[in-house]
């Protein structure tokens, strides 16, 4: 087991390991007396085997069953969670637990955050996309129909919870998905990520490229190795070790935190311009090649380095590549990143593999032949 601590002004930890079920309930402050459990159908097993271990010590478990994915993530499913938590009368001193995948988590998170101006979350991730990143670090949202994530706010969990026992149901172009994140630590940071996923490639990858980029199912559905969870819980922490380095310095993303955004702004308008029939991963996969392909264009990554980010998001079965034919569309979402100031589009790119700055305003000529350089 790894314990990773947030040095935030409210410091918390995230714990890496297996049979977590007891230290999750354990956890939970003797103050509470009710605890909502934010979850889609998926994890409804895992939900009631939650109640009624909160039941055993006191607690009064409510339950919001929210739907899946990004359709769990609007304005309409946080007003039911809230009409939920009125009705259950719940105060400063209860709780909510969000227990899913990355979007249950930002959901929950934001539920958490509004209910009475914040009361407390326990995040419980069940895909490797919310451990490494979603949830944890504080950043909380729902989407609207102009963008994603739109709005939101940061609030930071109680604790988290990686219990990578939860990884054996997961379809493998899931964990793949997740990889994006992953691989994303190891450019802006922690080189080493880089190496551990080249050398294991073959445990941790999918079957083909583009059947796993879209939707949420139909893709390949072999589950994970139970094999690949010694090396997954070493990248699980790794990748959670550089987050909590970049939160703990900018919480609110005042500069530095933007770094943990390489890939997004472009890969955000492909999942809008998509409607969200692609994976987030998948999408932040041809994000970070867009991004690199830009870094090239100002003479600021070599060509080795570009190929670099094709090869080792490809040897794990994520897409690379995107349609011709959509800039238009796609522009217009990338003006709505949280990174634009004004009429100014600021990018993530990289000085060389694990040194990020940012690209202010390029010329919109560049932005094109980026687009042409990831098109297919
Ligand atoms: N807040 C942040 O800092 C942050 C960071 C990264 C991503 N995100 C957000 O996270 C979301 C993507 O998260 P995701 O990739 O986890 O996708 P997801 O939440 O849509 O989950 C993917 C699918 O896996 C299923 N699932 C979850 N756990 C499972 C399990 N253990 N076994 C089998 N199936 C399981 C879900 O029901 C869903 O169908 C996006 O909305 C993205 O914007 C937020
Ligand atoms: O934690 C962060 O900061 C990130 O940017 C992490 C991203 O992986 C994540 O997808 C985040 O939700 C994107 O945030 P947004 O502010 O661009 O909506
Ligand atoms: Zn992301």
């Amino acid at each position: 087991m790894t314990t990773i601590t947030f040095a935030t002004a409210r410091p918390y930890d995230v714990t890496v390991g297996r049979g977590l079920d007891d230290a999750i309930v354990d956890s939970i402050p003797e103050r509470v007396s009710k605890a909502l459990i934010v979850y889609s159908a998926a994890m409804t097993t895992r939900a009631d085997a939650l109640s009624r271990a909160i039941e055993a010590r006191g607690i009064t478990p409510v339950r919001a069953e929210v739907p899946d994915a990004e359709q769990g993530k609007t304005a309409e499913v946080m007003a039911f969670c809230w009409q939920v938590l009125g009705r259950s009368d719940f105060t400063r001193s209860d709780l909510v637990m969000g227990l899913g995948g990355g979007a249950v988590t930002d959901l929950a998170g934001f539920v958490a955050a509004t209910w009475l101006r914040g009361i407390d979350v326990i995040q419980v991730p069940t895909t490797l996309l919310a451990m490494v990143d979603a949830s944890v670090g504080g950043k909380t949202g729902i989407n609207t129909l102009e963008g994603k994530n739109l709005v939101g706010a940061f609030h930071e969990p109680l604790s988290v919870w990686c219990d990578t026992e939860r990884l054996l149901t997961l379809p493998r172009h899931d964990l793949v998905a997740g990889m994006a994140e992953v691989i994303k630590g190891g450019f802006i940071a922690d080189t080493g990520i880089l190496d551990i996923v080249e050398a294991n490639a073959g445990l941790l990858g999918a079957s083909s490229e583009q059947s796993g980029a879209r939707g949420h199912s139909g893709a390949d559905m072999r589950f994970v190795d139970p094999g690949a969870l010694p090396v997954l819980e070493e990248l699980i922490a790794r990748k959670v070790t550089v987050k909590a380095n970049v939160v703990a310095a900018d919480l609110k993303e005042s500069f530095l935190r933007e770094i943990l955004n390489y890939g997004h702004t472009f890969g955000h308008a492909i999942e809008y311009t998509e409607r969200y029939q692609w994976r987030h991963g998948a999408a932040v996969s041809v994000g970070m090649v867009y991004a690199a392909e830009l870094a090239r264009l100002v003479g600021k990554l070599s060509d080795a380095e570009v190929d670099r980010h094709r090869a080792i998001l490809g040897s794990i079965g994520l897409p690379t590549t995107y349609q011709a034919g959509r800039w238009d569309a796609l522009y217009a979402a990338m003006k709505r990143d949280k990174k634009t100031r004004g009429d100014l589009l600021r990018f993530v790119i990289l000085h060389g593999i694990g040194n990020p700055q940012r690209l202010e305003g390029p010329d919109p000529s560049l932005l094109v032949a980026a687009y042409d350089a990831v098109s297919r």
